[in-house]
């Protein structure tokens, strides 16, 4: 029992054990199962996080890979903006102001974006095309074009070396051979090239960056301007270079981009050094450029055929035009009329190469200057140019112009009041246009700069001084402002052999001469060789002339060996400051002033600060004067004729507007022929007479009557009539009446009460024969003693003759005349001495004499309304 107790208690005991055993063993069992399902969740886990992680860390990589690859895209769009990186499908020329890197193909990365490989050209260095030749030929020409459309037109110049085919390489580009865009060198004439390019670069190096700058490029950078284009020299395949060669090479390589000159090799063997790029040419992706590093790059094609025609065309056609202008603006000083001309007058022109200012002076060392250019070279904008520097620096008190125009149009009528425009430059005091014909003007302007030189002369003595300088010091009330006088086609003056290129030849060199220290300066300008050649027969004349103006193409102003006007560029002018020799040459480009808003927009501000004085005398070689706006006749009043009346007759060609005039006094020969067969003129001439006499008497102070025997003068003899007080008017059936009661006035022995004025029309058809003829001379001979005056129109010399006697009798009754279509020689009996004046009739152009008051004829314009 105990044992059976025992045992079953051992069993009992046993059993729970065993129980808990297996209750242990499959709480095990179900954990080891948890943490097996916790391991297979957690990995899963794990996996799923560095998926998700490395999902993120990939999405976030395109993503940067992306925007870096879009900022490289933008970034070289920046660096190769329009014509610099565009497609050839959509390429055209775009001129930027500063060189970009140029597209020569896209860099291949492990991301669709395109990223464009660029090599940089201009302002940088040089490129090297190894690798393929024809394929390398394209991209030669890829970069040649993109160049060529990223720089202004006429910046960039290509200088093409290709012995194996004789320029066939570039051929593509020939049109801007004539342009000058392009030049070839031949086959055996690389070292003279490379020469060529070594002495420009040191040219450049001297005389443009001169030290002040390191590059062409910084010179543009702070001044805004390049004043040399760029030079890309192509080299295509010359076998081995020899020594010298190699060395002119690597002095470019080296030197040459700072100075704008690069080179664009292919076929020669160039070893790497800075600033040199080397592109790979191969088809398909196996391209490659130096600076991608390991990159590879697919290059471009070349450019379509017809782009490259159109570019070509266009930049030719750029260049042939010239340079955008310059505006007249940067002439204009920052205060207008704050400077002095005591010492000389000086004002800039334009912009010489390195974008400063050239300056022209006139003083006594250059006085005077002369401009020659062939017709539309800027002759007339350059002085334009000059006038309006000067004008806005100097007040009218120290400078005053006197202009004269021998071309036919009306290119200085700006200056004076117009009908559009009453506004006047204030410094000008006269101004003659249309004088082509009327060249005595250029001669009375010469004696009225004459009369000032004697005047400023006189002054000089009165104040024991030399020059204007002095004399300003010494009398600093005077009125001394110095005067430049500008002759247009000057030549137009000197040219015939007559007395006027006489006496204009004399006093030109007396004014040149003697006006340096009176501040008298001439500019004289000629579109004509033969015009300057006129003066080079007068070397003491020309050599007043010391400062030349020269523009494009110009010849015979600068001295012989001076051909800088043959190779200017349009809007550019020589200044040459020293008679033409070749130190003296200064290049200037002219800035327009022709812009007729500008000019008036200066003008106008000018106008407004003027001086209170009257504007400059008009005188226009087109328009017909009209006696109302004499102001010899406005002073005409009655009374006046108490000592004795005087004639108007028309106006003179002289800087003042003053009428021609003649006394008729009590004294023998006091009558007036008007000679010729132009109707309209003489009947112009006569009212003239008529209507200014009769301003001088009060209503019945004097008699007036009319003969009239032309019929086609006979409404003019009326409208006269219209005008006169107390007028009788008489024609062929009544004229007896009139002849006889004059003569017998005439032969009376005691003077009439008041004067009696006959004006005659076409005197020569004087009927009644030999008693008609002979009471006229009557009156003629006696008539003026007793104040009767004929004022007759005969339609000839030889008739006015015949009405006198005939051939052997005198010409004295006929005391002043005025010719309109009769020869100098016929006129020879009405002149004193043995001579004829010089006389050849024009339209609307007479010739007066008076015998008592004239030594010469003078040439007068009959005034057309009255
Ligand atoms: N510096 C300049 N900048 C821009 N345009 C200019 C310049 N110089 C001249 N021109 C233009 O060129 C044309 C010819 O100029 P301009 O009349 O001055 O020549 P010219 O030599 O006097 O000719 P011509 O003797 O036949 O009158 C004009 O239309 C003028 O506006």
């Amino acid at each position: 029992m105990d044992i059976r107790a025992g045992l079953s208690h051992a069993l009992g005991v046993a059993e729970d054990a065993l129980a808990s055993a297996r209750a242990a063993y499959e709480a095990a069992v179900a954990r080891r199962e948890r943490v097996v399902q916790a391991a297979v969740e957690r990995r899963q886990n794990v996996a799923e996080a560095r998926d998700q992680r490395l999902l993120e860390i990939d999405e976030q990589s395109k993503a940067d890979l992306a925007a870096y690859a879009e900022a490289t895209a933008r970034a070289a769009d920046r660096a190769a903006p329009g014509a610099a990186g565009d497609s050839w499908a959509v390429w055209e020329l775009s001129p930027q102001e500063t060189a970009t890197e140029l597209r020569v193909g896209r860099l291949l990365l492990p991301h669709p974006e395109e990223v464009p490989a660029l090599v940089p050209l201009l302002d940088h260095g040089h490129v090297v095309v190894r690798g393929d030749q024809a394929f390398g030929d394209e991209v030669v020409a890829g970069l040649l074009l993109r160049a060529l459309g990223t720089a202004p037109p006429g910046s960039l110049h290509l200088i093409g070396y290709d012995p194996e085919h004789l320029g066939g390489g570039l051929a593509r580009f020939a049109t801007l051979a004539p342009a000058g865009v392009l030049k070839f060198a031949g086959p055996g004439e690389l070292p003279a090239l490379l020469d060529d390019l070594v002495d420009h670069v040191r040219r450049i190096n001297e005389t443009v960056l001169a030290g002040e700058y390191t590059s062409v490029r910084e010179l543009a950078a702070a001044t805004h301007r390049r004043p040399e284009p760029w030079r890309v020299a192509v080299l295509l395949g010359a076998g081995e270079l020899s020594r010298a060669e190699q060395t002119q090479l690597q002095r470019l390589l080296r030197t040459g981009a700072a100075a704008g000159v690069h080179l664009l090799v292919q076929g020669m063997r160039v070893e790497p050094a800075p600033g040199i790029e080397f592109i790979t040419a191969q088809r398909g992706d196996h391209g490659h450029i130096s600076s991608a590093g390991a990159l590879p790059v697919r290059l471009d094609g070349g450019p379509p055929q017809a782009v490259v025609a159109a570019a070509c065309r266009r930049i030719a056609e750029a260049v042939a035009a010239g340079p955008a202008p310059v505006a007249l603006d940067s002439l204009l000083p920052q205060e207008l009329w704050t400077e002095s001309s005591a010492a000389g007058l000086s004002a800039p022109l334009g912009d010489g190469p390195q974008g400063t200012p050239v300056k022209v002076t006139l003083s006594d060392y250059p006085p005077h200057a002369l401009i020659a250019g062939p017709s539309g070279t800027g002759k007339t904008n350059l002085i334009y140019a000059w006038m309006g520097a000067l004008a806005a620096r100097y007040s009218p008190a120290e400078l005053a112009f006197y202009l004269l125009d021998f071309k036919e149009g009306v290119s200085f009528a700006r200056f004076a009041p117009g009908r559009r425009d009453p506004s006047w430059l204030p410094h000008v005091k006269l101004v003659g246009v249309n004088v082509n014909t009327d060249r005595e003007f250029g001669l009375a302007l010469l004696r009225f700069l004459g009369a000032e030189l004697r005047r400023r002369a006189d002054a000089a003595k009165r104040h024991e001084v030399t020059n204007l300088a002095e004399l300003r010091a010494e009398d600093p009330q005077g009125s001394w402002p110095r005067v430049v006088a500008v002759v247009d086609e000057f030549q137009v003056l000197l040219s015939g052999r007559d007395a006027v290129a006489t006496e204009a030849v004399d006093l030109l060199e007396d004014l040149a001469r003697r006006g340096r220290s009176q501040g008298i300066h001439l500019i004289l300008a000629s579109q004509d060789v033969s015009g300057i050649e006129a003066l080079w027969g007068r070397p003491a004349l020309v050599a007043q002339f010391s400062l030349r103006i020269a523009l494009p193409r110009a010849r015979r102003i600068l001295a012989e060996t001076n051909g800088a006007a043959d190779s200017l560029p349009r809007y550019h002018a020589v200044v040459n400051a020293d008679s033409g020799a070749v130190e003296a040459n200064r290049v200037v480009r002219v800035p327009s002033a022709g812009d007729r808003d500008r000019w008036n927009a200066l003008q106008h501000q000018l106008w407004r600060m003027r001086p209170d004085d009257h504007g400059p005398r008009l005188f226009d070689g087109d328009v017909i004067p009209s006696l109302s706006d004499s102001p010899d006749f406005e002073r005409l009043v009655p009374g006046d004729a108490a000592s004795a009346p005087m004639v108007l007759l028309g106006e003179t060609i002289d800087v003042t507007a003053r009428s021609a005039r003649t006394v008729l006094r009590r004294a023998p020969g006091r009558n007036l022929a008007v000679l010729g067969t132009r109707t309209e003129e003489a009947c112009a001439i006569l009212a003239t007479a008529g209507v200014s006499l009769a301003r001088q008497f009060p209503p019945e102070g004097a008699r007036f009557s009319i003969l009239c025997l032309d019929q086609d003068a006979r409404p003019a003899a009326e409208a006269l009539r219209a005008e006169l007080p107390d007028c009788g008017l008489f024609s062929a059936e009544n004229a007896d009446w009139l002849l006889e009661d004059a003569a017998s006035e005439a032969s009376a022995s005691w003077p009439a009460d008041r004067p009696h004025f006959l004006l005659i029309y076409a005197a020569d058809a004087l009927p009644g024969g030999k008693g008609a003829a002979d009471q006229l001379r009557t009156i003629l001979r006696q008539g003026p003693e007793r104040r009767i005056h004929v004022l007759g129109w005969w339609r000839g010399a030889g008739l006015l003759r015949d009405a006198l006697g005939g051939h052997a009798s005198r010409t004295d009754p006929i005391g002043a005349w005025v010719a309109l279509d009769v020869h100098g020689s016929e006129l020879a009996p009405y002149y004193p001495g043995a001579g004829a004046p010089v006389w050849y009739p024009r339209a609307w152009r007479a010739l007066h004499f008076d015998r008592s008051v004239h030594r010469g004829a003078e040439v007068i314009i009959p005034y057309g309304q009255l």
